[in-house]
């Protein structure tokens, strides 16, 4: 903990001790003021005004003490997001998938809110009600034993009660939690393929379905208030029960002279004030029960592998490589994406350190699982990669990142400005011309001086690219990086003729003097590469030029003429 926190720790205990000390004091003086009454002494003013300074004092470190903390929470709640965030980006992707953005974005509101309640309630209120409980009910002891006992034995049941309540709280709650999350988590999906859902007219089914899950949860929230709902009328009961009995019990002994009026008066007052604390006592824990399961949810992120991409890399030398290395080799890699369901097996290849390489196969044949491996997206299962002449596990990850572009069949971009994506990766500043060369190469410079903000339109949002576009603009950026390995995967469609030759000749120059594998659907593509590799049901079939395999593997030619390669005059216009 931080001096200033620390300070601010002290500051709200001191606060919060000040508030309950005012706050038991104030039956005591209201007693005295009795006993002035009594005596009929000049010193009634006085104690009126103490009583008015005390009630004042309460209620003044109260409310400070209260606000101190929230802050505190705040700040608390600041650090779980940023953790989160740091967290959730750095996770593995294949876990990133499991875990679920929707349910991992619920940790940023529905927890993140929970949680407040186990901040500024657990580490103080609940203690301090605690504390003013026991302080009340020891000076209750001291001022008549008797009663008191007549005092706890109303409230023991009630207590019982409650404790079970709130153990049904918890349960409710946990299902509660994960089941936003959940919810979030699919609907984030369905948001994001709102243009199937709208193609299909799914949207009243998909509604009705989300309705009956939100409300299921509504039922559990129902459910969990009305048990909430209990704790105040058990408790405000037992309180008008022990009022009861202390009246009558306390009248008796007033009037056999076992005790004094203003004491009794003091008594009745401390009995009025026993409630409050221990009903929010007994609110507090609720609102910790809720808290602790969005603890456990935060706690369940952090625990989570994390790749360490980034750390230190400014600080380190970059990697050595070996010039004369060829950029990708694969020796006998075998890789599941489920345990006993091989995807891939004993695939081997080499990359040249430049010169365009295709990969083609029919669709499921492994072959953007073979960019992921390379990228150490996911971990091999068996045999070895090497890039530029460093096996995977000797690479910083971020070093070997550095090393690669690599271009998703769908050409994902950020949600931020056309300046943005192309500079995404780079650590330098990149000026305008240059940006505006590189999109002049892939034909897009006219196209995005169109755009309102030109350069700086955001994309992915209310405007966006087509899917041609995309590409440009994401072969735009593997212009721009320093990598000496580009990784392409390649759509199976979006080009008209004319962009799919002005691409040719920008992959040509690219792998003039970079490595280019490329997940091929196209004929030009492997009439442009120097070596073809032919997967099939995650094995490597044959490989070699696209001549020699025309000539000497029927299977690849079939792939040919079946147009599974897709010849270029056959590209429709968009
Ligand atoms: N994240 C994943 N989890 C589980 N299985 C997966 C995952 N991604 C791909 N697969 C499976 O792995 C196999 C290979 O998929 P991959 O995407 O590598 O094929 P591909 O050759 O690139 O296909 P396409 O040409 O259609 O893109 C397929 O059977 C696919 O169902």
């Amino acid at each position: 903990m931080t001096a200033g926190k620390a300070n601010q720790v002290a500051a709200i205990v001191l606060l919060a001790l000040l508030s309950t000390i005012t706050t038991l004091a104030l039956p005591l003086i209201g007693g005295g003021f009795v006993a002035e009454l009594e005596k009929g002494g000049g010193a009634v003013t006085t104690a009126a005004l103490w009583m008015v300074a005390v009630g004042l004092a309460a209620a003044i470190t109260g409310t400070l003490s209260g606000y101190l903390l929230a802050r505190l929470g705040i700040d608390l709640v600041t650090k779980l997001r940023v953790r989160t965030l740091r967290h959730a980006l750095g996770l593995p992707l294949k876990i990133a998938r499991r875990e679920g953005t929707g349910d991992l974005a619920a940790r940023l509101t529905s927890d993140s809110s929970q949680i407040r309640g186990l901040t500024e309630v657990g580490p103080l209120q609940l203690p301090m009600a605690a504390l003013q409980v026991v302080a009340t009910l020891i000076i209750m002891g001291v001022l008549d034993w008797i009663l008191l006992l007549m005092t706890v034995g109303s409230f023991l049941i009630a207590i019982i009660g409650v404790v079970f309540v709130i153990k049904a709280i918890r349960q409710k709650f946990e299902a509660l939690q994960t089941g936003v999350g959940k919810l979030s988590d699919d609907f984030v999906a369905t948001l994001e393929a709102l243009t199937v859902v709208k193609a299909h007219r799914a949207e009243s089914r998909l509604a009705k379905s989300f309705s009956e899950r939100a409300q299921n949860l509504g039922g559990l929230e129902s459910a969990a208030a009305r048990l909430e709902a209990m704790v105040v009328p058990v408790m405000t009961l037992a309180q008008q029960v022990a009022l009861v009995i202390v009246i009558m019990g306390g009248g008796v002994r007033y009037v056999s002279g076992d005790i004094s009026l203003p004491n009794l008066v003091s008594f009745l007052l401390l009995l009025l004030q026993l409630a409050a604390p221990l009903i929010m006592a007994i609110q507090a824990t609720g609102a910790i029960q809720a808290g602790l399961v969005a603890k456990q949810r935060f706690e369940s992120v952090f625990s989570l592998p994390y790749e360490q991409v980034d750390d230190g890399a400014e600080d380190r030398e970059p990697v050595a490589v070996d010039p004369a290395a060829p950029a990708v080799v694969l020796h006998e890699v075998g890789f599941a994406y489920e345990e006993g369901q091989p995807v891939l097996e004993d695939v081997g290849f080499t990359v040249p350190s430049s010169g365009l390489t295709a990969m083609v196969g029919r669709s499921g044949a492994g072959k953007t699982t073979v960019l992921g491996l390379i990228e150490r997206f996911m971990e091999l299962d068996s045999g070895r990669i090497s890039v530029f002449g460093r096996e995977l596990p000797e690479w910083p990850l971020s070093d070997l990142r550095g090393r690669i572009a690599y271009v998703d069949q769908s050409f994902t971009l950020l949600r931020d400005t056309i300046r943005n994506n192309l500079l995404l990766g780079l650590d330098r500043t990149v000026p305008d011309d240059v940006l505006l060369d590189v999109l002049e190469q892939v034909g897009l410079r006219d196209e995005i001086a169109a755009l309102p903000q030109g350069l700086d339109t955001r994309i992915g949002g209310e405007s966006d690219l087509s899917g041609g576009q995309r590409q440009r603009l994401a072969l735009a950026g593997v212009l721009l990086s320093d990598a000496r390995l580009v990784l392409l995967d390649e759509p199976s469609s979006q080009l008209d003729s004319l962009n799919e030759g002005r691409l040719r000749e920008v992959v040509d120059r690219l792998a003039e003097d970079r490595a280019v594998l490329v997940v091929a659907h196209r004929l030009s593509t492997v009439q442009h590469a120097r070596h073809v590799i032919l997967l099939d049901r995650g094995k490597v079939q044959a490989q070699g030029t696209h001549e020699r395999l025309m000539s000497e593997c029927e299977p690849y030619a079939e792939l040919v003429r079946g147009q599974m390669l897709r010849p270029v005059d056959s590209v429709r216009l968009s």
